[in-house]
């Protein structure tokens, strides 16, 4: 499929350029999935991680990576396959074992409730626990209670539900789509970076908060929306903070509409902010958790981690475990290293399904995550585990069941801006005590469960921040400040609310030097142009600006390049000196592109 964009010159605003981009589509079960590749290239990542044997010893690896397959996925739709029907939907059984595992979920309950404050206010703040049901039934009560039009036409309105990161929007679709038997993209949909999957049938639209705030760029007052969902508002993502602050003038302006911010803590100062909104919590049992601290410090995380998972597998009574780490990298490394250690217990110990989870995993991979773990390999032999290896993506954005052990390292990959020199980095940071209690609680959702923290317990009580920052404080705010511009959000101190005001100034200066503010610090029309790519505003000016200097062929890759997860992975060194160039790393990527081209 090619997109078509025009360029307009910043000098004339003359139309000098049309830019194609390729993007590959790939089908599956009940979704179609569009992937941009990078002008017909989407870099899927490493080598495949394969045990030899490993199946023969009871260990599957979900971790090996189906490159071709997914590139060039079948259409399931039109393919039966255990537990659907020829036309991709549920077969009956299957249906029906999903809605009677729906009926106890804590939230199905307090329906009435729910629909009765939603009745008689415009915004409602839900507390309920990961896992109670908030973002799979709370979208489906409200489209039951408004009676958004379901049929074939176009519904006037819709109900939007964010979710923090893609991989959360597109499980929560699929599965939501599973529940009113319905295929993902007509009925409920979702919309991710570089990704739509809606129709015109869709009533119900799970997205990235960041996408919604684009969505308002094009439509300031989400007119298309009747009923707006913000989820995992204690995550406190940038664009969920901005939604916040956004979403309330929208509501002045537009009594119709309706806000439900969820989340999984309390959230009193929200209360304040939406003018003593009623908050809801919603009854869920939580099972007692034992938490056990290393005597003393771990410097290698990763090892202890891999240790732990394998004492577990022998030593502890059956249910399933998770483990946090914090890059892909790690993870994938993890998972194979458990993987041998266990392969080399042979049959004294039960077979193991090995999952991973990050925010990037393509949806086929991250459904893994919900499959029961597997039988014994041979009758009253040793039970089976899952173990799911997961970055904080599995904290509180997806909810895993029948967890009994979690290891906590105490370490998390975080965004920082340093705003003396305007740089923003990755680092791996002590999570704070909310973060690790918030772990700690996941193995006692559905099981009485264990938490073995590989750090002492004088580090938690001590080492650690109470809570995490909000990511606002943590970012460049570069590319948010072009987007309220655009939005015409009057005062963006008052609006934003930001303790470091300093980061604030250094955004409107920066925008100012790229040109994207005049001096009175209004969108210039290079400004605007900028705020229409997801990108960081030095990008997004790179790219508008490129006819010029007659290099957008190779900065539209570039871009690409800068826009999906790194290519080279560590240690591989010597692949990478095959297309470094000395003028930077940004050639280096684009040779990297050019090569695969060549190379098909
Ligand atoms: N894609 C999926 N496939 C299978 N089961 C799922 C899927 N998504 C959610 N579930 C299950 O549905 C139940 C409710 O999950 P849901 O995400 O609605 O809870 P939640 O309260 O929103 O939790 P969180 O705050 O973690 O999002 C959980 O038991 C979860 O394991």
């Amino acid at each position: 499929m090619y997109f078509t964009f025009t360029f307009y010159s910043p000098e004339n605003n003359k139309p000098v350029l049309l830019v194609f981009l390729c993007f590959s589509l790939a089908r599956s079960r009940s979704l179609k999935r569009v992937t941009l590749a990078v002008s017909g290239f989407w870099f899927w990542g490493d080598a495949p991680i394969r045990v030899p044997g490993a199946r023969d010893r009871g260990i599957s690896m979900s971790t090996e990576r189906k490159r071709n397959a997914r590139l060039f996925d079948v259409d399931r739709s039109s393919v039966s396959s255990e537990g659907y029907s020829l036309d991709g939907k549920l077969d009956s059984q299957r249906h029906s074992d999903i809605l009677q595992k729906r009926e106890t979920l804590p939230v199905r309950k307090q329906k009435n409730e729910f629909l009765d404050v939603l009745k008689k206010n415009q915004v409602i703040i839900l507390v309920g626990q990961t896992g109670s049901g908030k973002t799979t039934q709370i979208p489906q009560f409200v489209l039951e209670a408004f009676e958004v039009e379901t049929s074939v036409k176009r519904p006037k309105m819709m109900v939007a539900c964010t979710q923090p990161c893609p991989v959360a929007a597109v499980s929560a679709s699929q599965r939501v789509a599973e529940e009113m038997n319905v295929i993902v993209g007509e009925e409920v949909g979702y919309s991710i970076c570089f990704e739509d999957n809606i129709s015109d049938k869709t009533v119900l639209k799970y997205l990235t908060d960041g996408m919604l705030l684009r969505e308002a760029m094009a439509k300031p007052l989400l007119e298309m929306y009747r009923v707006i969902i913000i989820d995992e508002a204690h995550e406190r993502t940038l664009a969920t903070s901005v939604l916040f602050g956004y979403l309330k003038l929208v509501l002045g302006m537009r009594p119709d509409l309706k806000l439900v911010v969820m989340s999984a803590t309390v959230e009193a100062k929200l209360q304040d902010y939406f003018d003593g909104a009623p908050l809801m919590k919603i009854y869920c049992v939580q099972h007692p958790v034992d938490i056990f601290y290393t005597m003393k410090p771990e410097s290698d995380f990763l090892g202890a981690t891999i240790r732990s998972v394998v004492e577990i597998h022998q030593r502890e009574e059956p249910g399933d475990i998770l483990a946090f780490l914090t890059r892909q990298e790690e993870i994938e490394e993890a998972c194979h290293r458990i993987s041998e250690e266990i392969g080399k217990l042979g049959n004294k110990v039960g077979p193991v399904e090995i999952v991973y989870l990050h925010s990037t995993l393509p949806p086929d991979m991250q459904q893994k995550i919900f499959e029961p773990a597997p039988p014994p390999l041979v009758e009253d032999g040793p039970p089976g585990r899952k173990i799911v290896v997961s970055t904080i993506t599995a904290e509180t954005s997806l909810s895993i069941d029948r967890i009994a052990y979690v290891i906590d390292p105490g370490v998390v990959e975080q965004k920082f801006y340093d705003s003396r020199v305007g740089v923003e980095f990755l680092m791996v940071s002590p999570v704070s005590r909310d973060r690790a209690d918030m772990r700690a609680s996941l193995a006692g959702r559905t099981v009485p469960g264990k938490c073995f923290r590989l750090y002492t317990e004088r580090s938690y009580n001590q080492d650690r921040h109470g809570q995490t920052d909000p990511e606002i404080l943590r970012s460049n705010l570069g590319s948010i400040v072009l987007i309220l511009k655009k939005l015409e959000v009057p005062d963006l101190r008052h609006f934003m609310n930001l303790p470091a005001e300093e980061a604030l100034t250094r955004a409107l200066k920066e925008l100012s030097d790229l040109g994207a503010l005049d001096d009175k610090g209004n969108l210039t029309e290079l400004g605007n142009m900028m705020s229409k790519f997801p990108l960081d505003p030095q990008m997004a000016k790179m790219l508008v600006v490129s006819p010029g200097f007659n290099c957008s062929n190779e900065i539209l890759s570039i871009c690409a390049m800068l826009s999906v997860p790194n290519c080279f992975r560590e240690g591989f060194d010597k692949v990478k000196a095959r297309f470094v160039d000395t003028d930077g790393d940004y050639l280096t990527l684009l040779n990297v592109y050019n090569e695969f081209k060549r190379n098909s």
